[in-house]
């Protein structure tokens, strides 16, 4: 185990587990963030060891795209596959119903086409994750037309939610997504409906997609670290 700090640990220990779920001929939707490079780097290990065979990945980011070439798991697109067997992703937040909040790193409108179309979509937190309501401890990412800033952050002011465009982090000026558009970050704590949000929110004209994920994962596994072990379990 070493002397890696206890959340890094568990990020590793829960992309380990859901990449050990991943079968050979299966077509996998990679998503992004911390957690999910692990299971790419593992799926890739399990690719080089010849564990599996015929898995080819779906990016949901640039950056699980680079993880996948650099880990040796050959990549193909929506025009090309046939169906997806299984996603692999993380999230912001996770509630008892498994809803998540998606999109700290801005890439929640890709994901949610991948992890939709997905057979099976597995959740890969650590334990810091779970809440009971979503919109507790993270603000829930909104992906904007840059020419609609402005009356999306009205229209989600008028709903109650204090949005935030987000700003670069090494750069000066807002984060630009994959897609060339920019993100509100709307802070509204304590989310009754999250369907219902989802939806309202979506149908902002400039808005393109909101990181509520209701109803769409199939398990979720949450990585802890306890008296210094790792351990991964099943919601
Ligand atoms: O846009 C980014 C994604 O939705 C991530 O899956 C999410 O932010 C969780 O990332 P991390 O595993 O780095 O906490």
């Amino acid at each position: 185990m070493g002397d890696m700090d206890p959340v890094k640990l568990m990020k590793q220990e829960v992309g380990r587990a859901a990449a050990a779920q991943v079968k050979s001929g299966s077509i996998v939707g990679l998503g992004t963030g911390s957690t999910t490079a692990f299971a790419i780097q593992f799926i890739g290990e399990r690719i080089a060891a010849g564990e599996i065979t015929d898995v080819v990945g779906i990016p949901t980011s640039f950056q699980a795209s680079v993880l996948a070439k650099k880990h040796g798991i050959p990549l193909t697109t929506l025009d090309e596959a046939p169906r997806i067997d299984i996603a692999i992703d993380g999230a912001d937040e996770v509630d008892p119903q498994q809803n998540l909040i998606k999109g700290g790193g801005a890439a929640h409108t890709r994901e949610k086409v991948v992890d939709g179309l997905a057979a099976r979509f597995v959740v890969v937190v650590d334990s810091s994750k779970l809440v009971d309501k979503l919109g507790s401890t993270f603000a829930l990412p909104v992906e904007v037309l840059p020419m609609a800033v402005a009356p999306v952050t009205r229209a989600l002011e008028a709903l109650g939610g204090a949005p935030e465009l987000r700003m670069g982090v090494n750069k000066d000026g807002p984060v630009i997504t994959d897609q060339g558009n920019m993100v509100l970050d709307v802070t509204m704590p304590g989310i009754d409906n999250p369907a219902e949000l989802e939806k309202t929110i979506n149908n902002i004209p400039g808005v393109l997609e909101n990181g509520l994920f209701v109803g769409v994962a199939d398990e979720v596994l949450i990585g802890e670290v306890i008296d210094g072990k790792a351990s991964v379990r099943t919601m």
